[in-house]
C-alpha cells in the first residue's frame, strides 16, 4: 500500500544544511497500522510530511497504491500534534469537518451524512453546531480525526496527534484511533515520541535512529489485537516489547553521539533486571 523507498531529506538554507533523513525504506500494508518512534528532532515530521506529498524529497521515492507521490495524494488525510492551528475557529464544528468534503467536490447531501457519521463515531453527534473554540483540547482533537475520517482516506498520516492532551485524554484516543482503524480497515502510520504508545497502538513499530536517520529497527508486536488500557499495559508482553524498543532508541542516541552501538537483544529475550 505504502511504499517508502530510499527517501533522503536535506534542508538547505544561507549557511545552514541540515540532513534530517538519510535514507529510509520500509512499507506499510493495506490497513495496517504502523507506529514510527524515534529521538526528539530524528525527523519524524519530515518524514510524514514527505510521505503526505507536502514536502519533496531531497532523494527517494514514496508509492501509494503503486502510484508515485509527487504531492498531496487524494487518498490521504493528515491529523497533525496542533489541533489548535489545524481546525477554523471562525467555522463551527460541523462546516470544519465539510471543509474537505466540499473541495472533494461532493454533492450536499453526501457531505451531510460523512459529517455526521464521522462526528458520531468519534462520540461528538451533538457537537456540530459548536465553535472549536467552544471544545476542550481532547474533543477539538476528536473533530480534527472525524475530519479526516469524512473524508474516507485509504491512509491516514497521524503526527504525534495526542501529544498535547492530557494523560487521560490521550488513553482515550488512543482507544478511539485503535477502534476506528479496526472497524474501519484503513492503513494508519502513526508517528509518536511515546515508546508505550506506539506499543499500545502498532501492530508493528518501526525505530528511527537519531538524525540523520534511517530505520534502525521494526518490531513486530505480537500483542493479541483486542487490547485495552488496563490489561494490555500489564502485560509481560508489553513490558519486553516496550524495553526493546526504548533500548534500540537509547542505542540510537549513542550511535549518534559517536559511541559503538550495543548489540541488540532478541525480541524474544527476558527484559533485563
Ligand atoms: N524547514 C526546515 N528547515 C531547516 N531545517 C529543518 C526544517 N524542518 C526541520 N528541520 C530540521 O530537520 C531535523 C528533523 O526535524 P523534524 O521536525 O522532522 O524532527 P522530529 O523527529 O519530528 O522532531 P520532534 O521529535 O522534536 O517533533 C531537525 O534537525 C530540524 O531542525
Amino acid at each position: 500500500m505504502l511504499d517508502v523507498r530510499g527517501l533522503k531529506k536535506v534542508y538547505e538554507g544561507p549557511g545552514r544544511r541540515v540532513e534530517a533523513v538519510r535514507d529510509l525504506t520500509f512499507t506499510v500494508a493495506a490497513g495496517e497500522l504502523v507506529c514510527l518512534v524515534g529521538p526528539s528532532g530524528c525527523g519524524k515530521t519530515t518524514l510524514l510530511k514527505c510521505v503526505g506529498g507536502l514536502l519533496e524529497p531531497t532523494a527517494g521515492e514514496v508509492f501509494l497504491a503503486g502510484r508515485r507521490v509527487a504531492g498531496p495524494p487524494p487518498g490521504m488525510a493528515f491529523v497533525f500534534q496542533e489541533y489548535g492551528r489545524s481546525l477554523f475557529p471562525w467555522m463551527r464544528v460541523g462546516a470544519n469537518v465539510e471543509l474537505p468534503l466540499r473541495q472533494k467536490g461532493l454533492g450536499r447531501a453526501r457531505r451531510g451524512e460523512l459529517v455526521a457519521d464521522a462526528l458520531a463515531s468519534v462520540g461528538l453527534a451533538d457537537a456540530a453546531g459548536a465553535y472549536p473554540w467552544q471544545l476542550s483540547g481532547g474533543m477539538q482533537q476528536r473533530v480534527a480525526i472525524a475530519r479526516a475520517l469524512a473524508y474516507e482516506p485509504e491512509v491516514l498520516l497521524m503526527d504525534e496527534p495526542f501529544a498535547a492532551v492530557d494523560a487521560q485524554t490521550r488513553a482515550d484516543l488512543e482507544d478511539l484511533v485503535r477502534a476506528l482503524w479496526r472497524e474501519r480497515g484503513i492503513t494508519v502510520l502513526f508517528v509518536t515520541h511515546d515508546i508505550d504508545e506506539a506499543v499500545y497502538l502498532g501492530q508493528r513499530v518501526i525505530v528511527l535512529s537519531a538524525s540523520p536517520t534511517v530505520v534502525q529497527e521494526q518490531l513486530r508486536v505480537d500483542l493479541p489485537d483486542g487490547r485495552d488500557q488496563v490489561h494490555t499495559r500489564v502485560a509481560p508482553r508489553f513490558a519486553e516489547l516496550r524495553t526493546r524498543v526504548y533500548e534500540q532508541i537509547q542505542a540510537a542516541k549513542r550511535s549518534a553521539a559517536g559511541a559503538p552501538l550495543k548489540e541488540p537483544r532478541r525480541a524474544d529475550a527476558p527484559p533485563p533486571h
